[in-house]
């Protein structure tokens, strides 16, 4: 059994190359890193070392290395005889793997069972997001797309900050995890992955990671940015900061609750585990990268303005997240192209311009009035554009 992932970075290496090697795959890790591609390459295993309550160390070995950039028809080779093609690249990435993805489903041979295709990233419905790029290429000529690959949503969960300078190719993650795919993509054939769920109805578990998990980890990262910190597990050791992201997860919970029909009880407990999680001390985890990307956590469906945009709607006022989209307007990280991009917009749009540019939000959607007033605070203070 084989495997092509695309991105071979932090969650690529620590969980779904793990897994699928686990699982008994062959991984072709693809990737457009050049360093960490001839690493890869070179290498004949690499481990996971898994830090918080009972540690352990995993060796993941046979494995191969592709450069996405410069190795495309080797790629297009292996796609074309494997069994399963897996991302995690970045959701605004899709589109740049799509092309070589679509050619390597169209070279399978007549007989070959579907490819089983899955994006795991931090968005709603990725895979939906990687088919549309892959079917705009299709040509029908090499007949149907869908007889060809099946596509499954999921979610996945697990936190793997930015590794150490000079520890190679080993990652370090936390303990736990939770990939939860959509079986219903896969008929009566679904892939055997020790370790993931197979659900029937993904979108809850899409929405509950997202706007728990993500929803926390951001506004951890931002208030915690505000208050001056480095890592994650400072930041939730700051009482303001951990009251602050404790009062967001209320908020969401009361709308997963409402709209999932998920138990009150149950959900507290999810919020208690994801809380202790972000207080790892062994986890070397930053607020610049759970930070990273702004404009993406800010956008309409994401992390913040998903669900108090949903709270709104449902005559609610999000204080707390509110307060965490204020935080998150602060964010700046010099490094950060999205941060940078949400400077300029800031400094140079109206409130209203930029309150629309930034969240998606319709002026007349009832969250956009306290937003735009958010925005306008911000830019009081005064949100430069970097030079
Ligand atoms: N790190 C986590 O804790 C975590 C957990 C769950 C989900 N995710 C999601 O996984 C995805 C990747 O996150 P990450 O933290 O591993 O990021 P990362 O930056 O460590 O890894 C991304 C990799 O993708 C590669 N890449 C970029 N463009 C590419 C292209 N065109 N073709 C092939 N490879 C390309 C990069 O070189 C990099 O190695 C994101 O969607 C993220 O939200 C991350
Ligand atoms: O990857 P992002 O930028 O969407 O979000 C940053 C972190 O919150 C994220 O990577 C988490 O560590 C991960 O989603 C945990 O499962």
């Amino acid at each position: 059994m084989k495997a092509v992932h695309f991105g071979a970075g932090n969650i690529g290496r620590g969980f779904v190359g793990l897994l699928l090697h686990q699982a008994g795959y062959e991984v072709v890790f693809a990737d457009v890193a050049d360093a960490l591609i001839d690493q890869l390459a070179a290498a004949d295993s690499y481990n996971v070392h898994e830090v918080g309550e009972n540690p352990i160390v995993r060796t993941v070995d046979n494995f191969r290395a592709l450069n996405s950039g410069t190795q495309e028809a080797a790629l297009v080779r292996e796609i074309a005889t494997a069994d399963i093609v897996t991302t995690a690249v970045g959701p605004h990435i899709l589109k740049f793997v799509a092309p070589a993805i679509t050619k390597g489903i169209a070279a399978r041979a007549a007989g070959l069972a579907p490819l089983q295709v899955m994006a795991c990233e931090n968005a709603i419905n990725a895979t939906d997001i990687l088919r549309a790029e892959v079917a705009a290429l299709w040509d029908d000529a090499a007949g149907s797309l869908d007889d060809a690959a099946v596509f499954a949503n999921t979610a996945v969960d697990r936190i793997v900050p930015n590794q150490a300078p000079g520890q190679g190719l080993d990652v370090t993650v936390e303990t736990f995890y939770e990939w939860v795919i959509d079986r219903t993509a896969f008929g009566d054939a679904a892939p055997v992955i020790p370790g993931a769920t197979f659900v029937d109805e993904l979108s809850p578990y899409i929405e509950r990671k997202l706007f728990t998990v993500n929803t926390g980890h951001a506004s951890a990262a931002y208030f915690g940015f505000e208050a001056g910190l480095e890592k994650i597990s400072e930041a939730m050791a700051d009482q303001d900061v951990a009251e602050d992201v404790r009062a967001v997860l209320e908020e969401t919970k009361q709308l997963l609750v409402a709209k999932h029909g998920f138990n009150n009880d149950e959900q507290e407990a999810y919020v208690q585990k994801i809380l202790v999680r972000f207080s790892n001390p062994h986890l070397p985890d930053t607020v610049n990268r759970v930070g990273r990307a702004p404009m993406r956590k800010l956008s309409r469906h994401e992390r913040f303005i998903g669900p108090a945009a949903e709270l709104a709607e449902r005559g609610i006022v999000p204080e707390a997240l509110l307060g965490a989209i204020a935080a998150a307007l602060r964010f700046t990280d010099p490094a950060d192209a999205e941060a940078t991009e949400l400077a300029q917009i800031l400094a140079a749009s109206s409130a209203a311009d930029a309150t629309a540019k930034i969240t998606g939000l319709a002026p007349e959607h009832p969250l956009f009035a306290a937003v735009s007033t958010l925005v306008e605070e911000r830019q009081a203070e005064g949100a430069k554009a970097p030079a």
